[in-house]
């Protein structure tokens, strides 16, 4: 099957030091794929590098079986949607502008609105939330209301950006089951970031462990929990080595 998205190859150095050394990897289509390792293993540089935000030194990216050039690139960004870490709202826009802020442009204010408000809905905010400003909300409803634009138009693939961030434990499940539940009744493929091992065991269909620049393991949640990989067996238990 033609993967959705694929890095083949990627490297990556700054000032002579290098962060992707080769990183190669495939998202099958409405796969969940979570992708870990320690601070500075460069997973935000692949994801970058993925999305265009950094310029990879060499290797490609492909999308749908093909590598993504500048035209489209373009598409592929229209198709994409992405819970940032710290949620990223715009301060001076309505909960509701924020959620429909790629969508007010094709389908007009009242329809983008009638929009937002059900993706608001579907991630449990209510239409009283619609026209406060972000500065109103609590760190778990802004996430959620980052989780709602994420899918506001209906994205073919998702990135969640270390979604549970800064969230407490019960809130931080809330979003992770939400993830889950969008994935699936949406069929998007995803790609997460993230430490938190909760969030791992909630969404991953399958887990790529990030180490010394390349892809150094990847399987599912029950071959991650009896992987005798020293890097995988100590990361997911928090074991220190010194
Ligand atoms: N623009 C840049 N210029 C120079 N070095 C960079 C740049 N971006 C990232 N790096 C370096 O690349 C390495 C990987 O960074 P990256 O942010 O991708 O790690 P990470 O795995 O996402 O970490 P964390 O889990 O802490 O977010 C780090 O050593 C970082 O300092």
């Amino acid at each position: 099957m033609t993967a959705a998205l694929e890095a083949r190859d990627l490297r990556k150095s700054f000032d002579g030091q290098t962060v992707l050394d080769g990183v190669n990897l495939a998202v099958a289509p409405g796969e969940s794929l979570v992708v870990i390792g320690q601070s500075g293993t460069g997973k935000s540089v692949l994801l970058k590098c993925i999305l265009g935000l950094e310029v990879p030194d060499s290797g490609q990216t492909l999308w749908e079986g093909a590598p993504l050039t500048r035209t489209s690139r373009a598409r592929f960004l229209d198709s994409f949607g992405m819970l940032f870490q710290g949620a990223a709202l715009f301060d001076s826009l309505t909960v509701w502008q924020n959620v429909a802020f790629r969508l007010r442009k094709t389908l007009g204010e009242q329809a983008a609105r009638r929009v937002a408000v059900e993706k608001l809905a579907r991630v449990g905010l209510g239409p009283e939330v619609a026209d406060l400003f972000p500065a109103a909300l609590s760190g778990g409803m802004a996430k959620r209301a980052g989780l709602a634009r994420a899918i506001a138009a209906d994205p073919k693939i998702i990135f969640f950006d270390e979604p549970t961030t800064g969230l407490d434990p019960i809130r931080a499940a809330r979003i992770n089951t939400l993830i889950r539940d969008i994935v699936t009744e949406t069929g998007a493929t995803a790609i997460t970031i993230t430490h938190d091992m909760t969030t791992v065991r909630s969404v991953a269909d399958r887990v790529a462990m990030l180490s010394g620049g390349r892809v150094h393991w990847q399987g599912d949640v029950a071959q991650m929990d009896a992987a005798t990989d020293r890097h995988v067996h100590d990361f997911i238990r928090g074991i220190w080595r010194g």
